[in-house]
Order: C-alpha cells, then structure tokens, then sequence
C-alpha cells in the first residue's frame, strides 16, 4: 500500500458493517439521451450514496447484459422495470442485514440475479447498486473512494495516462471511418495537469484542422469529432499534425487506437477496411505497417471477438512493440483473461465495470490481467453520465491508464476533472504508466 493511505489498511478494508436502510432508484438520460438507471443507497447514518450506470453501444457479444423494457416508450430502451428490481427484490435484500465487505454485497446481488449474465435483475441495475455501495464502504471508512479501492485490491495509487478519444468512427460516428477510435495519449509529460493540457490543446489544434477542411466540426458520442472521412491513414495523419501544431512531440504525445473489428469483420478471418476486403493476415500486415508509420503505442480490439487466430497472429507479430489489448475479447471477465494470457491473444485488458457487472469482480479482472502480467486500462462507455466512479478506480487500482473520450462535453470531462482533484488533493501521487 502506498505511503498516501490514511493511517490503519485494516481501518479503510474493515470501516465497519454497511447498513443500508433505503434503496432508491430512477431512470435518468444518458449522453446519449437514452434511458438509464442511477440508484441512491442511504445508511443508517443519513448518509446518500449515489451512482448510475453507463452503456455500450459497440457491445461485447459476451458481456452482462441490460434489461430494457419492452414498451414503447423510449423506443423499449426504458429502463423502468430495472428500476423495479432495485427499489423492489434489491432492496428487500440490501435493507435484510448489514454487510461485511463489497465482495459479500455483489455476491448477494448475483445470487439474487440467478443468471450468469445478471439478464434478470439487469447488469446495469446491479452495477450501479455495486458502484454505489462502494462509495458507501468509503464513506464508512472514512477515506476518499480511491484509498478505499487501492485498500481492496492491495494496490499502489497512481495518477493514470488519460487516452483522450478525439477521432470518432465506427459505430460511435455517422461517418465512414471504420476504425471506432483514435486517442491521443500523454505518456511523455509530468503530471495529470500536464496531461489535460495536452489533451485540451492537441483536440482544439485538431478542431480547426477539422473545420478548415471539412467545414464541420461534427461529434461523435464520445465527443471526438467525425469528419468525413473513410480512410484509419487519413485519420492518423490528422491526429499527428494536430499533435505537431499543439507544440508536442511525439515521444510526449503517443497515439492509440481502438478499430473495435467485431464492427468490420466479415466471417471466415476476413475484415473491410477502407472499402478493401482483408484476411486475418492482410489485416495484421495493415497494423504493422501502421505501428512502423506512426507513433501508435497501444491498440486495443485489432481482431474480432472470436478471431482468436487473428489475435494470435496480431500478438505474435507486434506484441513486443505495442500493447495488444482485448476489450470485447475479454469482457472484463477473469476466466477470459486467464485463457487469452495462455492462449497468447494479448498483453493487456481493456476494463469496464459494467461488462462483468460487479466492483468486486472487476477487481478480479485486474487481479488477473496483473497475475499475467497484462497491463490495464479502465474505461468509460459510450454512453456516459456525470458519474466519476472509473476516475477513482484507476487511480485507486494503479493500473496507470484510462480512456474517457474527448477532452470536451460534460459527462467526459467530469472524470478528467476528477483526476485533477485527486492529484491536487495528494501531490505526492507519481503520475504515467505502470
Ligand atoms: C468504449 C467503447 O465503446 P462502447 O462503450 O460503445 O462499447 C469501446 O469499444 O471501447
Ligand atoms: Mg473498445
């Protein structure tokens, strides 16, 4: 544990039993305004914890899934009858008896689902009853919600690598970009601080490139713009000169990309980019051209989500030069980690609460990204709220680096602005890559 925790790890892993004494939930809007679900926990103490959770839009095919209701309104994305589970049999349970620890709390919420991918009460229903009643362990222990996760997970707290999402394509954007994301990532600066600014000043060097020669500075959802473009190189040669006139270099300002493939995948080991059919090794040879081209330090969904001969053809061949990393491969679930990491599939986790659908069990995944000495990166969903969780998450878990979207539009800055908290609240924090 890191010399910034508060006195006594047993005090912050043991801050005493949570008795929750209500259980409120409602549907909110997301950024993307549709329907989800915040739930509000209060103890006996009169304290409120609160939290809500996002959605995907380019899911997993094995993630924990949503319950949306079958009713018209909101196009049947309403999230009223998860709202039922929770003020109905998640409070019964949670209001029952007080709780040891987060891990006892999940494991009731999972037994109460009955089903492995929580599709009864609803994975967004339980993660925000899970990430709402972590900040109320917190609470009890007396400590901001970071301390307490880097107390759970016996971690070192560190200030992450912020990977900011500028270039919106796939199914995130109407425009023809295949590629779902192109992030500038600060490796090169000094603090958290640094690294906003960088962020902030490359998006805005990028705006007016974008509206210059495109007469349009539309957004994707997560706030990167989605000009008209087709072509991941077209793409890449914006976010390096952009890079260039913010006054970085490269070696400051890193590029990573997430392609999401499950979008372009077309069966059989066979991919579209660009308007171009591609087998699993055209496309290998495309990324390891592009790896030689640019300063792509991390790639992140290179293969579909069983092209498991893709990913070991894309491991092999640049595993040693970039982080591999599996977001819908791996699903934030341990199990799927452990076999990609023997399987050789990739040398890093892409890690989202709602995935696998509990705090407890994200722990887990980076406990076993950490056993196999995989990397991390905590992540947001497209579709987001105000909701910071990931922001004390990544610091608390140290795993050095999160993906949040543009440095722009209020639900993704909202974490950004988190991080700068925190590390203005403990200056001593190291800030950069694990
Ligand atoms: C954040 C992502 O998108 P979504 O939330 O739509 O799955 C992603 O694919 O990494
Ligand atoms: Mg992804």
């Amino acid at each position: 544990m890191s010399s910034t925790a508060p006195s006594g790890i047993q005090d912050v892993l043991h801050g005493g039993r949570l008795s929750i004494t209500s259980v409120r939930a409602e549907q909110v809007l997301d950024s993307r305004g549709w329907p989800t679900i915040s739930v509000a926990l209060t103890l006996d103490d009169g304290s409120v914890h609160e939290a809500a959770a996002p959605a995907g839009a380019s899911t997993g095919a094995f993630e924990a899934v949503e319950l949306r209701d079958d009713a018209p309104e909101y196009s049947g994305r309403g999230v009223l009858n998860a709202v039922a589970g929770v003020e109905g049999a998640v409070a019964a349970t949670l209001t029952a008896t007080p709780w040891d620890g987060i891990r006892q709390l999940d494991d009731a919420l999972r037994e109460l689902d009955g089903t492995p991918n929580l599709a009864r009460l609803g994975a967004n229903a339980i993660v925000a009853v899970s990430m709402a009643a972590s900040r109320g362990f917190a609470h009890l222990a007396g400590v901001p919600l970071y301390v307490w996760i880097a107390a759970q997970t016996g971690s070192d707290p560190l200030m992450p690598v912020p990977h900011f999402n500028v270039l919106n394509g796939g199914a995130h954007a109407a425009n023809d970009l295949d590629f779902q994301e192109f992030m500038i990532a600060p490796v090169g600066v000094g603090s958290e601080q640094d690294a906003v600014r960088a962020g902030s000043e490359t998006y805005h060097a990028l705006q007016a490139a974008v509206r210059d020669q495109f007469h349009t500075a539309g957004l994707g959802d997560e706030g990167g713009f989605a000009p008209p473009i087709a072509n991941p190189v077209q793409a890449l040669d914006l976010l390096v000169a952009a890079i260039a006139t913010a006054g970085y270099t490269t070696d400051q300002v890193k590029v990573a990309i997430d392609p999401a493939a499950n979008g372009f995948y077309l069966g059989d080991g066979n991919y579209q980019v660009d308007g171009r059919r591609l087998d699993r090794r055209q496309l290998v040879d495309y990324y390891d051209g592009l790896l030689g081209d640019y300063p792509i330090w991390s790639l992140e969904d290179g293969m579909a989500e069983n092209d498991f001969e893709g990913w070991q053809l894309l491991f092999e061949r640049v595993g040693d030069r970039a982080q591999v990393m599996g977001d819908d491969l791996f699903v934030t679930d341990p199990a799927r980690i452990r076999q990609g990491a023997a399987e050789h599939y990739a040398n890093s986790a892409l890690i989202k609460v709602n995935q696998i659908g509990t705090v407890s069990q994200t722990f887990d995944a980076i406990a076993a990204a950490r056993e196999n000495d995989m990397t991390c990166m905590v992540s947001h969903r497209s579709g987001e709220t105000p909701d910071t969780f990931i922001a004390d998450l990544v610091v608390g878990t140290g795993v050095g680096q999160i993906k949040s979207g543009a440095p722009a539009r209020g639900e993704r800055v909202a974490k950004y602005n988190r991080l700068m908290s925190i590390e203005r609240s403990e200056p001593r924090l190291r800030y950069g890559l694990r």
